[in-house]
């Protein structure tokens, strides 16, 4: 439905040249909820700009549905863009127009009828759950609140496809887990595609379906966030991930209690994850003892990653160790013992 082919933005400044985007490529499949992740800088907002052109590539294609936006006339790229909403991080909402006002407004200026924009407005209200503010002025509302506004402001247009962009960062934790869950309902009730930019992968675990990230305007990893979170290749991508699961490794060398045994990181997927520990102990003459890790709901699944070390005879933790690798659980060396941890090949 979207596709970005080679796109390059380049700023020029003052002080020289900067390469915000370097040859992104990425495809936005209908139906999905899309997300991309990166530290600050590293170029999402660039890119989240130049999928409806409010930001010009210095090179490269921008594909909407077939159609490259760039050989649109400023007519038919305004009726394009139509069909692709965008929410923001600040909201950007009328300060002098009422909540009702705030979602019409635009709507008349798109020349939608004045029965239509009645019908629209209520509807999204309703949606968006705040039917009893129509009459509020955005100073009189929490910001979880006004990116609903904004999130009806943007529906009421029927869009195919919604931008946001970091549009939970300036929320606290609660009320950011409403709007994600609002966003899904969204996504699940009227077949909307989503593609967000963000800096928080609690925002990608709770409701994307796949995720890219980004660093140095550059994408360095993408793919389904399951198989992303299960086995991330690309260090930033590791960072990101152990991030949520809060995993604390041990001490390596120095902290002789691991010398003997195996110490291990396991990523294991559910429903396997329930039990799988527990077999090994029945099926083995080994110990597991979970040191450190966590569970993740994804959109996909659930996944734990637990820091564990095995003791037990030898040959029998290697059995083990194969045991895991059969019922599809990845083993990963913990950081600096790779010394102790055997290859398993
Ligand atoms: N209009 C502009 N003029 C000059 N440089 C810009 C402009 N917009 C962005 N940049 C630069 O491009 C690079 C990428 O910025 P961008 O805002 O896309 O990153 P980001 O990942 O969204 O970061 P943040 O999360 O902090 O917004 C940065 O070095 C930034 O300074």
């Amino acid at each position: 439905m979207i596709r970005l082919i080679n796109v390059s933005k380049t700023f020029v400044t003052k002080k020289g040249k900067v390469e915000a985007l370097k040859n992104v490529s990425l495809e936005l499949k209908k139906g999905e909820i899309f997300g991309v992740i990166g530290h600050s800088g590293a170029g999402k907002s660039t890119l989240i700009r130049c999928i409806n052109l409010l930001e010009r590539p210095t090179s490269g294609t921008v594909l909407w549905n077939g159609v490259d936006l760039m050989s649109l006339s400023p007519k038919q790229l305004r009726d394009a863009r139509r069909k692709i909403g965008m929410i923001f991080q600040g909201f950007h909402l009328l300060k002098t127009a009422t909540v009702y006002e705030n979602i019409a407004i635009p709507l008349k200026l798109s020349g939608v009828s004045k029965k239509n924009i009645k019908e629209r407005v209520e509807k999204y209200l309703d949606v968006v759950g705040l039917k009893d503010k129509r009459d509020d002025y955005p100073s009189q509302l929490s910001g979880g609140q006004k990116q609903r506004v904004a999130i009806a402001r943007a529906l009421a247009h029927e869009p195919e496809v919604l931008l946001c962009d970091e549009a939970t960062s300036a929320l606290d934790p609660e009320t950011t887990d409403a709007i994600l869950e609002l966003l899904l309902k969204i996504n699940e009730e009227f077949g909307i595609t989503i593609l967000l930019i963000t800096h928080e992968m609690n925002v990608i675990q709770k409701i994307c379906d796949r995720v890219a990230v980004m660093e140095k305007g550059q994408i360095v990893e993408s793919g389904p966030v399951l198989k992303i979170f299960t086995s991330p290749v690309h260090e930033t991508t590791r960072k990101f991930v152990n991030s949520l699961f809060h995993v604390q490794l041990p001490q390596a060398p120095s902290d002789r209690r691991y010398e003997t045994g195996r110490l291990v990181s396991l990523f294991v997927r559910f429903p396997v994850g329930e039990t799988v520990l527990t077999q090994v102990g029945k099926r083995f003459n080994v110990f597991p003892h979970i040191l450190s890790g966590g569970i993740l709901h994804l959109r996909e699944g659930t996944l734990g990653r637990w820091v564990v070390h095995f003791t037990g005879d030898e040959k029998e933790i290697e059995q083990a160790m194969l045991f895991l690798q059969n019922q599809g659980v990845r083993i990963e060396g913990v950081n600096g013992r790779e010394d102790f941890n055997r290859r398993i090949s």
